[in-house]
């Protein structure tokens, strides 16, 4: 019969061993004070002393104050254990679970993960146990913990065999024999190895690793093993057509078998001897045997053997009812059987089909996050590139508006000073004459008063020539600034050359005007220019000419004040002389 038919069960067996984890501990004093030391016999005791274990277990389990956090999982973690050893698979699951989720202590999660795999084939949870598959294949890199290490090595290699990935449960048990601890542990991972190549077809009888594994059994004393590995060379005989062998080899075992009091192996026994003695034609024991089996109602995978080995005799005796019945019972079981390994199979590929699923969205999201950022990244850019143009452009502007008012300012500056003489800062005469012509015109729209003054120093000749140009252009300055004191912001003031100055008195009457310039021509009297220690005394002639008789045309009373500074001249200077009457005056 195949070593497939036995996979759960050989499972299971491996499991129970493996999660032990038997160490080469000495367990002869069960009352330690120490609960660190009690935990981790109590572990040991699981295996070697299963009833010693539940006492030990009862007490941890009514202290648990006195144990640390750390403990406290340890605690967990066993109870987890027992409630799997004894097929209480929901309080285990819960129980694995919690340990998982929540315990901080990385080496009783890996543990009970791996247990939870265990678990998870043996109630054919096979989507979940692929699932953990996979997560602890990602997470076996990190595991540093020895035994943690070494049971999720096993296991992945068992469901991964289950799965029918031969080559991935080869590796795991290739990798768990490289790290296993001498003694059991290389009874474990060798009998792993073998069962891998087993349940792939890739075991012969002279295949190294077979033997490798019985030695390794043998060894190190763990006889339910040994035995199981010698079940594997009988079904092996058998595959290869040599029943007899099978039978003598069965008969070599026998005695371990009932020492051993393994029923899964008594089972597997039995059955190759029903198929054995059928195959060399003693149809009798052969029967008897299978019946035997179907007597123990073991699970589905011997009794079908069973009934294959019974409907085949009864085949070739003529039984044709019974063969019937047998072929029906037989059928029903390996379709069982056969969905169950379509059911792994499928399985696994549905989770595969998920993580990469998975994988795909993941770097597909990561594309697209990516993607995102390198969006991100751009429009930040572009933002702050347009932050920068917009700073860049509004400090264009803003030079530019600057430069603008600069050169306004300046255009401004140049435009009064264009309009202004260079040595007294009044109106040149080019400035006056215009602005003067310009408030005549608005004064003729409304009819206003105005008049014409032409304020001309006597002498000054003789100043620049007595004490230089430097006393004269002095001289100038503040007969300008004596003016200013009686002139209104109306008026108009202009140089008009030389020591020649104009002024347009608005909206002033003839009385008024005649009054402003005699207050002119007494200031300038009044004037002492000191410069370097001399002092020069000067004086002013002043001529008038007025809108209501010389008109609003500025040349006529241009002329008209002109006649009428000559006539003061004429006069002896120093004297205000008004309009051309006066002048006839004169
Ligand atoms: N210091 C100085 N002298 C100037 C300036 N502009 C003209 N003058 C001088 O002013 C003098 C004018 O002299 P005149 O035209 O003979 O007149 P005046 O000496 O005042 O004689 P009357 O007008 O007849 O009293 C000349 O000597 C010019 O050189 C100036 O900006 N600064």
């Amino acid at each position: 019969m195949s070593r497939w038919s036995r996979s759960l069960q050989r499972y299971t067996v491996c499991v129970g061993f493996v999660c032990g984890l038997c160490w080469q501990v000495s367990y002869a004093n069960t009352s330690i004070a120490d609960t660190g030391e009690t935990l981790d016999l109590t572990e040991t005791l699981q295996i070697t002393d299963h009833p010693q274990s539940l006492q030990q277990l009862a007490s941890l389990n009514q202290e648990t104050a006195l144990l640390t956090p750390d403990q406290q999982w340890h605690l967990r973690y066993l109870n987890a254990w027992e409630a799997m050893y004894e097929s209480d698979y929901a309080k285990s699951e819960t129980l694995f679970q919690d340990i998982i989720r929540h315990s901080s202590n990385p080496i009783w999660a890996d543990r009970a993960s791996a247990l939870l795999l265990s678990q998870f084939g043996i109630t054919r949870h096979y989507t979940d146990a692929f699932e953990l598959a996979n997560h602890l294949t990602a997470r076996l890199p990190q595991v540093t913990d020895a035994k943690g290490r070494f049971a999720i090595l096993l296991n992945l290699s068992q469901s991964l065999g289950l799965a029918g990935q031969t080559d991935l449960a080869v590796h795991y048990a290739r990798m768990a024999m490289a790290v296993a601890p001498a003694g059991k542990g290389s009874c474990y991972s060798a009998s792993s190895l073998v069962q891998a190549l087993s349940n792939g077809h890739r075991l012969k009888l002279d295949s190294p690793e077979l033997q490798q594994a019985i030695d390794a059994c043998t060894a190190a004393k763990v006889p339910v093993y040994s035995t199981d590995l010698q079940l594997t060379l009988v079904a092996l005989y058998l595959n290869e057509g040599q029943p007899r062998k099978a039978l003598a080899l069965l008969d070599q075992i026998a005695p371990a078998i009932n020492v051993d009091g393994y029923v899964p192996n008594k089972l597997e026994a039995l059955v190759n001897r029903a198929q054995a003695l059928a195959v060399i034609g003693n149809d009798g024991s052969a029967r008897k045997v299978a019946l035997s089996v179907v007597a123990m109602d073991p699970s589905s995978d011997w009794l079908k053997d069973a009934y294959e080995v019974l409907y085949r005799i009864e085949k070739k005796q003529g039984n044709t009812a019974a063969a019937l019945d047998y072929h029906e019972k037989f059928a029903a079981l390996d379709k069982a059987y056969l969905d169950d390994i379509h059911a792994r199979a499928l399985a696994y590929e549905a989770v595969q089909q998920h993580v990469l699923a998975q994988k795909l969205d993941t770097e597909k999201l990561s594309e697209q996050n990516a993607g995102l950022r390198a969006q991100q990244k751009l429009d930040a850019k572009t933002a702050e590139a347009n932050r920068l143009y917009l700073v860049l452009l509004l400090m264009a502007l803003g030079f530019g508006a600057l430069a603008m008012f600069r050169l306004k300012r300046s255009q401004l500056r140049f435009k009064r000073l264009s309009h202004l003489d260079g040595l007294t800062a009044i109106y040149n005469r080019q400035h006056f004459m215009g602005e003067a012509g310009r408030l005549l015109y608005q004064l003729e729209k409304r009819r206003g008063a105005a008049c014409v003054a032409i304020i001309d120093l006597d002498h000054f000749k003789s100043i620049n020539d007595t004490h230089g140009h430097a006393m004269g252009d002095e001289v100038l300055r503040r007969v300008v600034a004596a003016c200013k004191q009686h002139l209104r912001t109306v008026d108009l003031f202009g140089r008009l050359g030389g020591e020649e100055f104009g002024i347009l008195l608005v909206d002033c009457s003839r009385e008024q005007s005649i009054a402003i310039a005699e207050r002119i021509r007494a200031a300038i009297e009044a004037t002492s220019v000191e410069l370097d220690s001399v002092v020069v005394k000067i004086s002013t002639s002043i001529g008038l000419a007025f809108t209501d008789a010389a008109g609003y045309d500025l040349r006529s009373l241009c002329t008209g004040a002109d006649a009428a500074l000559y006539g003061a001249k004429r006069g002896g200077r120093n004297c205000v002389m008004a309009g051309v009457e006066d002048l006839a005056m004169a």
